[in-house]
């Protein structure tokens, strides 16, 4: 038998996941690492953790599995999207990585979109700038700190720095480098129009390849380290969407995934190249060769329930320790025991500003609706459903595109929570599946690696193979009423508020 490596370099962690031939889950291991906010509104992280946690990842995991490292066939690799690292002339990391949450380049977006021209970028690129892509931050670079830009001789992307530890060798796939604004997506090639445009070089980016070629082997140091046979290829892999896609089975049209990660991502599958031409969803090359797929993303999602735990949950941290339960559990728990719309409770989830759909930096937070009556339960139950409702959004961009929604996925860490699979399906109007085997992006990743060494034809079988749905939520038509009020409400408060986001910025 032999066996894959998926790794994902994620936002809090390095996940790294095993499968054996036939695409079934053998194990999974997860090394955590610190977030940095120098800033308010500024996240980085240093490249050389990613490094220390994928290499105890990968050694817990063979360990955990309990294969002969030998056995191990191809790697894949993924990872937190967007983010840039600098490197000099000798592959030595200039300075921490600027994330995808990172919130500092709003005026660099305005310039790069003035300089290359809105028409342009939408036809090249097919997305507009925004602060989280990783152009800006080069340009951010360029401005503030000019003796780092001086030096710099690559820029890679998070999983892509990984790639050049574990092979000596600089590549990216068509997935990630579409997120950098700098990449052709209808082509699927590097723009050297826009790279130029804006004064960068074209030997900067790596090579880019479809997710399950190879691009390399693993270096001989890394297979004395582990004992893994000689040239273990690794493949293209996908940035951390595309792949999670993949692990998910949304590899044909009418599959569309909603993540509750820290980030909360709707995910469509499209067979040609679409492109909402007011930019609020992103049009990248999929990891599927040949296609395409639309996502509308936010910011704080899981990330805003998180928030809620870690500031306001401190009596459900105690009692969750005392149960021996999750946080999380007892926060489902409690918001269960609130009414739907916590009598008249709602909640904007732009904690750290938004992407879709308003593409703002200055949004923040809000609960609006508190009376005296209110409790915690209310506030739980509405960040629950506030975050739910920035996920319609997106439904319905992607339905407003003409991509058909027949058939959803609920993934990541806030699908764990019965509650909230209710909610989402109630808000979304669609049954809802979970799969079986909810690793995501890593799963993913493996499944690539398994199929570039040819295991299975394409991607499309390896998901037929290994893919499987679970438990169904149907949405509740009472439920679904109650939430069609709530979120035409909803709706309106973000543009009521815009100016006065503005406003408190500057004081
Ligand atoms: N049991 C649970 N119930 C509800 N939400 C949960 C639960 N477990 C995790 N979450 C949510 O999922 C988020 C983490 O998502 P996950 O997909 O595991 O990770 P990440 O995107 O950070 O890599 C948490 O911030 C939290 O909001
Ligand atoms: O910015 C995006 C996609 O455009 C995010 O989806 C990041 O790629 C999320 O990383 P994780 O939260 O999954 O680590």
């Amino acid at each position: 038998m032999e066996y894959f490596l998926g790794i994902d370099v994620g936002t809090t962690g390095c996940k790294v996941v095993l499968i054996d031939e036939e695409g079934q889950f053998i194990a999974r291991s997860v090394e955590e690492y610190p977030l940095f906010t120098p800033r308010p509104n500024w996240a980085e992280q240093n490249p050389h953790d990613w490094w220390q946690a994928t290499l105890q990842a990968m050694e817990k995991v063979v360990r955990v599995g309990g294969i002969d490292p030998a056995q191990i066939a191809g790697v894949g690799l993924t990872g937190q999207m967007h983010g840039s690292v600098f490197l000099d002339t000798q592959g030595e990391v200039l300075r921490p990585a600027i994330l995808w949450c990172d919130q500092r380049t709003a005026e660099e977006c305005r310039e790069i979109t003035e300089i290359v021209g809105l028409e342009k970028i939408m036809q090249i690129n097919c997305n507009p700038v925004l602060p989280g892509f990783t152009a800006p931050k080069i340009y951010w670079l360029k401005k503030h700190e000019p003796e780092v830009y001086q030096k710099v001789s690559k820029v890679l992307l998070p999983k892509d720095y990984i790639r050049y530890c574990l092979t000596g060798g600089f590549a990216t796939d068509v997935s990630d480098a579409s997120g950098t604004s700098l990449f052709d997506v209808p082509r699927r090639k590097w723009s050297s129009e826009l790279i130029e445009a804006l004064g960068f070089r074209m030997d900067w980016f790596p090579p880019s390849f479809e997710s399950p070629e190879v691009t390399g082997y693993l270096k001989s140091e890394i297979v004395r380290r582990f004992g893994f046979r000689e040239k273990v290829p690794v493949v293209a892999g996908g940035g951390d969407n595309a792949a999670g896609a993949v692990g998910t089975g949304i590899v044909e049209t009418g599959l569309v995934s909603a993540s509750l990660g820290t980030s909360g991502v709707v995910f469509a599958f499209s067979e040609t190249v679409k492109v909402d031409e007011k930019g609020r969803v992103h049009t990248f090359c999929h990891a599927v060769p040949g296609k395409w797929h639309v996502m509308g993303v936010m910011l704080s999602a899981g990330g805003s329930l998180r928030w809620f735990r870690d500031r306001l949950g401190f009596e459900e941290q105690a009692v969750s320790q005392l149960l021996g339960k999750d946080p999380y559990e007892v926060l489902s728990e409690e918001a269960a025991l609130a009414p739907p719309g916590g009598e008249g409770l709602l909640f904007l989830p732009y904690l750290t500003g938004e992407r879709t759909p308003h593409a703002d930096p200055f949004a923040r937070g809000v609960f609006f609706g508190l009376t005296l009556k209110h409790r915690k339960n209310e506030m739980v139950r509405a960040v629950m459903e506030g975050v739910t409702f920035g996920m319609r959004d997106s439904f319905e961009i992607i339905r407003e595109m003409g991509i058909p929604v027949q058939e959803v996925r609920a993934i990541g860490g806030g699908a764990r929570s019965v509650l909230w699979r209710k909610i989402q399906a109630a808000v979304y109007g669609v049954p809802l599946y979970g799969v079986e085997v909810d690793e995501g992006p890593a799963f993913g990743a493996a499944l690539l690696a398994s199929v570039g060494t040819g295991k299975f034809a394409s991607v499309e079988e390896a998901c037929k193979k290994a893919v499987r749905t679970t438990h169904c939520e149907e949405p509740d038509p009472e439920l679904s009423r109650v939430y069609e009020k709530l979120y035409a409400i909803y709706r309106d408060l973000y543009p009521a508020l815009r100016d006065f986001y503005r406003r408190i910025a500057q004081v």
